[in-house]
């Protein structure tokens, strides 16, 4: 019938996890497997809306993109009781990047110059993969960077071997970050520009030049690293979004200056001057992480 809910049947709901204009988001466990997951319900979207278009964007992206580490996976998607429902995998920090970030600038503190290049190798290659299969993301950002915890497996080298260097997490643990919520993804040849969250959108996007979208991923990157290792609120229209788009960003007093030069390099006005994915892949201050 069609009144039965497959999400009541399967799923056992343990808390909403995330609401927005969107719909909201549930920690579930699932009935006969066990394992928790992430679930989004929305109310149906209006045949042949954008909001259908998008839906189907999503879901569609998340089924080509598969299974990598730095990218959220998808389980299962169906319709029910006028609601879209999306199974992802639940990352088991509970939160994103936007939540660390909001916590860091309560408690006065920015992430390290270290994490900071950390959670970039890793979206850097969520990126690659994504690039690779000829499709963009278009909303990177804090808010759809989610985070696991995986145990260190014995003897698995540490990124850095100052042994008396602080460490923020205890010994066994390490932080996977993923990228997320993939709503806005579309296909690098004849796109479908949904834009994304003005505050690290590219200009030449808001000029409608879809020309060199993978790039446009990697400028809300440098903007979101940026952000991460305390460039403060970053503005969402005016003449400030202006003048962080004339490729000048103030340095950030913690870090080095070929990590600076390498943010600023990400968010240059020229497309063909920012590095790509992979490139950032290869960036000398970036080796020690990316040869994992
Ligand atoms: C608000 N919120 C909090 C979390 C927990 C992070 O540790 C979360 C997740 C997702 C999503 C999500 C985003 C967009 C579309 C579908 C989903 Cl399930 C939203 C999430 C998702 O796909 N996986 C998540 O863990």
């Amino acid at each position: 019938e069609n009144n039965i809910s497959r999400y009541a049947q399967e799923f056992h709901e343990v808390g909403k996890i995330g609401d927005g204009e969107f719909g909201a988001v549930y920690k579930c466990v699932n009935r006969l497997d066990g394992c928790t997951y992430a679930i989004k319900r929305s109310k149906q979207p209006l045949a042949g809306s954008i909001d259908e278009a998008n839906a189907i964007r999503e879901v569609c992206a998340h089924a080509v993109l598969g299974k990598h580490r730095h990218v959220v996976r998808y389980y299962s998607a169906w319709a029910e009781n006028d609601h879209m429902v999306i199974q992802n995998e639940y990352c088991n920090v509970g939160g994103s990047l936007a939540d660390v970030l909001s916590e860091n600038q309560k408690a006065g503190i920015v992430m390290s110059e270290k994490e900071a290049q950390n959670v970039l190798v890793q979206i850097a290659k969520g990126l690659k993969y994504i690039h690779s299969q000829n499709l963009v993301h278009l909303d990177i950002k804090p808010g759809n960077i989610f985070i696991c915890k995986e145990r260190r497996s014995f003897g698995s080298p540490r990124h850095s071997n100052d042994e008396n260097e602080f460490h923020a997490q205890p010994e066994n643990e390490e932080s996977i970050y993923k990228i997320g919520d993939l709503g806005h993804v579309t296909c690098v040849e004849d796109p479908q520009v949904e834009e994304g969250d003005c505050r690290y959108l590219a200009n030449e996007v808001l000029q409608e030049n879809f020309s060199h979208l993978p790039k446009a991923d990697v400028f809300a990157l440098g903007l979101t690293i940026y952000e991460l290792a305390g460039g403060g609120i970053l503005p969402k229209n005016g003449p400030e979004w202006h003048k962080l788009r004339t490729g000048n960003l103030p340095p950030l007093s913690g870090c080095s200056s070929e990590f600076n030069r390498l943010l600023q390099s990400m968010i240059d006005p020229s497309t063909s001057r920012r590095p790509s994915a992979a490139g950032l892949l290869q960036h000398p201050i970036l080796s020690t992480y990316s040869s994992k």
